[in-house]
């Protein structure tokens, strides 16, 4: 009882949208390399960051993708939304579909970045709350070829 109190008073919460970026020909999707320092840190994520106060998932995905990559993104329709506890954190992770539109992508807020195939993603360190996200993609996969 102490325990899920002092939890559900110290563990913070955020809700981040979060981008499932497609190439041109949708054969490939971008992730990136979380810094080496801080939260889940040298993991490979898919771009995004934090729903602020006035924004929809949409508009922060649009946003974020601009001020971490330098890209622009046409945001699709929504995958998948993951809610999983880390030990210090909750996270809700809105996933949308995305179509890349322009810009060459920039490390900005990130060590590295990749263009990986959905079945590539399997060799990558991913956060525990991704592995929602890979299945997901994976279905939808097999259902699009039938
Ligand atoms: N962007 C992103 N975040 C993820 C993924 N998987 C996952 O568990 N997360 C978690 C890690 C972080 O705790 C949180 C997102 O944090 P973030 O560091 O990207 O947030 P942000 O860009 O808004 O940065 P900041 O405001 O905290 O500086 O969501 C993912 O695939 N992409
Ligand atoms: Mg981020």
């Amino acid at each position: 009882m102490t325990n899920l109190r002092t939890d559900l008073t110290t563990k913070k919460y955020r809700c981040i949208g979060v981008g499932v970026v497609w190439d041109r020909d949708r054969q490939r999707i971008l992730i990136d390399r979380r810094l080496p320092e801080g939260e889940l840190a040298g993991y490979w994520e898919f771009p995004g960051g934090k729903i602020e106060g006035h924004e929809t998932a949409t508009d922060c995905i649009k946003r974020e993708l601009q001020e971490e990559l330098a890209i622009d993104v046409e945001v699709g329709d929504h995958l998948i939304t993951v809610d999983f506890e880390y030990e210090t954190l909750r996270v809700s992770l809105i996933v949308h579909h995305c179509m890349h539109i322009s810009g060459e992508p920039q490390a900005i807020a990130c060590s590295e970045i990749r263009w990986v195939t959905v079945d590539e993603l399997d060799t990558y360190q991913l956060p525990a709350a991704n592995y929602q996200i890979v299945h997901a993609l994976k279905e939808s996969k097999s259902l699009n070829c039938g």
